[in-house]
């Protein structure tokens, strides 16, 4: 995070001066936001910058416990320098948030500066190897070029010049939340790796008496677990290409000072950032229950994927607060298609009128066909923002302002803004697929998987289709069990479509998972080499265990 900010918030002059240093890793740097204090709320955080228009410094100041920064990755032992998000102060006026280039430890023997106090933020559930970090400023000065002063600035005699966009600052955190969005795709293909090769390995039980012990992926019931999640690995690989190209477009217009798109790619990014890293943390255990008792060993890989990937359902923006911020854009579309504007291409269908006929009990509909029932995704997508947006009006004529009415519905919103990110991505897997160039064969096996995640995403969500008489019950029933009749299909090729995401043994790091398949094997040899395997009897045996169980034979 620390080269994409210097790279995005940079005057020209400063590109020059810090990113060689950092190509060339002459210094190594970290992105220091959060607080002990705070990590959501950025207006509210209190790390302070007063410019200082005698010496043209500012002097960064931890004013409070509170003020700590708290978790900035590699912070703690490692990062010779930061971006220091402040507030910024200048001729005795508060501008906000602005970032700094600070400078924690020495280049000769990497000490802290004066001013600076650095440390490790102690173990925590995952990133064992990572040290998030501690930094409290003591009015530490810097340099007034320090400041990074490509959208705004602070000339040598303090005067402050604004950003066309307050908001340029967050640019940073939209891109990594982009990046959260791949971040989920290759989880969820590791991890959908490792559950179905071992399925495909491990037998288990006997169904019928003297038949040979089937591959746990034959059962239903662990086809029903994995293939959806697989087939969710498949959308969420399309989705990231797609989200990175509404980045990368909407970023060039930025860089060109076109920031119309602005509030639609913060919008859509924050809410595929949390909808992808909920399911795929969701599925990653559901991915290791299927392994049984080996998915519960560090052998498996699935305890350290897991507690390396959950954390992304939190940092880059609390998902639930991304959520928030997702659907606080969709109810305000709303507002300007009723004004009759014109909405952009990623929420234009909040201006068309979807309201459908209840289809009462036999439809006739097909309910097979994926283009339909994107139609269906789109409907439940509009019901629920349009519900959501007319609880904020209602607030709002019930006396609330416009914060309360937001926070009263806040329920609401996040469920709208949930369904329209996932109207998103079925809408993108299905759509990406009829754009690949790709043999029949080929085609067929991927529609097979676009059709589980379409039919499972109803299944799974059917009460908002009921709900909304977008479906009959029996019209539900109907898609859950299209969903089942696919497993068997899904099956012949499933190994086929792990294999395809091509991770090398040493990068999965699993046992269950090796491309040979010789899981047992490799099982006791992993074990063996385990610490506690290192002598036959244990030291504490001399200390404890040999003791007490002497003490007590004396007894018999
Ligand atoms: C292949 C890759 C694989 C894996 C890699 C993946 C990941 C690993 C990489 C890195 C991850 C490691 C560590 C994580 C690092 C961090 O966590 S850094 C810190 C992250 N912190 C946050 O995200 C803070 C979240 N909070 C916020 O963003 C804001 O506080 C808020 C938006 C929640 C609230 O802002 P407020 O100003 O208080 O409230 P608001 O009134 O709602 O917002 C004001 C207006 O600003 C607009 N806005 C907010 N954010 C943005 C943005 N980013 N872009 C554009 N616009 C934004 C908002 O929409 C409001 O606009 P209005 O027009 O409605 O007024
Ligand atoms: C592994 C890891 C690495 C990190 N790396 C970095 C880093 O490199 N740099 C950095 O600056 N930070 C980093 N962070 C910090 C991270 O960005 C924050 O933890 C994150 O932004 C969440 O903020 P918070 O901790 O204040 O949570 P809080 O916002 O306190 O969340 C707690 C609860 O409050 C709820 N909540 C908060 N606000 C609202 C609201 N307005 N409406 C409804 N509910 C709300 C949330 O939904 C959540 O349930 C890292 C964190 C972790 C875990």
């Amino acid at each position: 995070m620390f080269i994409p900010t210097l790279e995005r918030q940079c005057t020209s002059e400063q590109r020059e001066k810090f990113l060689p240093l950092c190509y060339d890793y002459r210094i190594i740097g970290t992105y220091a936001q959060t607080e002990l204090g705070h990590g959501t709320f950025l207006r509210g955080l209190e790390t302070t910058a007063h410019y200082d228009p005698n010496t043209q410094e500012f002097i960064l100041n931890s004013p409070t416990i509170s003020s700590i920064k708290w978790w900035p990755g590699a912070l703690g032992k490692t990062s010779t320098h930061a971006v220091v998000l402040a507030q910024l102060y200048t001729l005795g006026k508060c501008h906000g948030i602005h970032p700094f280039v600070v400078q924690l430890r020495s280049l000769d023997d990497h000490k802290p500066l004066r001013g600076i106090t650095v440390g490790d933020i102690g173990p925590k559930m995952g990133f064992g190897p990572n040290d998030n970090g501690y930094l409290k400023l003591h009015k530490h000065r810097i340099p007034r070029t320090n400041m990074l002063m490509k959208y705004s600035q602070v000339s040598p005699d303090g005067t402050y010049t604004k950003p066309p966009r307050s908001t340029l600052t967050y640019g940073t955190m939209t891109f990594v939340r982009v990046l959260i969005v791949h971040g989920s795709a290759i989880a969820l293909a590791k991890a959908s790796t490792i559950a179905i090769r071992y399925s495909a390995v491990r037998r288990q039980s006997e169904l019928r008496p003297g038949e040979p012990e089937p591959q746990i992926l034959s059962y239903p019931t662990q086809q029903h677990k994995l293939f959806p999640l697989l087939a969710t690995a498949y959308a969420f690989h399309f989705v990231q290409l797609a989200m990175m190209k509404i980045y990368t477009d909407v970023n060039d217009q930025i860089n060109n000072s076109n920031f119309s798109r602005i509030q639609e790619l913060h919008a859509l990014s924050s809410g595929l950032k949390a909808f992808t890293s909920w399911v795929t943390n969701a599925g990653l255990e559901v991915c290791r229950m299927s392994c049984g008792g080996h998915g519960y060993s560090q052998a498996s890989g699935f305890p350290r994927l897991y507690a390396d990937f959950t954390p992304s359902c939190t940092y880059e923006g609390e998902n639930t607060v991304l959520m928030l911020q997702s659907a606080r854009y969709l109810v305000k579309c709303v507002r300007d298609a009723r004004s009759g504007k014109t909405l952009p291409g990623t929420v234009s269908y909040l201006s068309e009128d979807v309201s459908a006929v209840h289809s009462g009990g036999s439809s006739g509909r097909d309910l097979s066909n994926l283009d339909f029932l994107i139609s269906l995704y789109k409907q439940r997508a509009s019901n629920q923002v349009h519900f959501a947006s007319d609880k904020v009006d209602r607030g709002i004529s019930a006396g609330m302002d416009l914060v309360g009415a937001l926070n009263s519905a806040s329920v609401h919103l996040v469920s709208a803004a949930k369904a329209h990110s996932h109207y998103f991505i079925a809408k993108t897997f299905v759509e990406s697929l009829k754009l690949l160039k790709a043999s029949s064969e080929l085609q067929n096996v991927l529609h097979q998987l676009a059709s589980v995640y379409v039919f499972e995403g109803i299944a799974q969500s059917s009460g908002d289709f009921i709900e909304d008489y977008i479906l009959s019950g029996s019209e539900a029933k109907t898609i859950r069990q299209l969903a089942v009749d696919l497993l068997p299909l899904i099956r012949v090729n499933a190994v086929s479509l792990v294999d395809a995401f091509s991770f090398r043994d040493e990068v999965l790091q699993s046992v269950l998972g090796r491309y040979d398949g010789n899981v047992y094997e490799n099982l006791f040899k992993w074990a063996q080499n385990s610490p506690l395997n290192k002598t036959d009897v244990h030291p504490s045996y001399h200390k404890y265990l040999g003791p007490l169980l002497k003490r007590n034979q004396s007894k018999l």
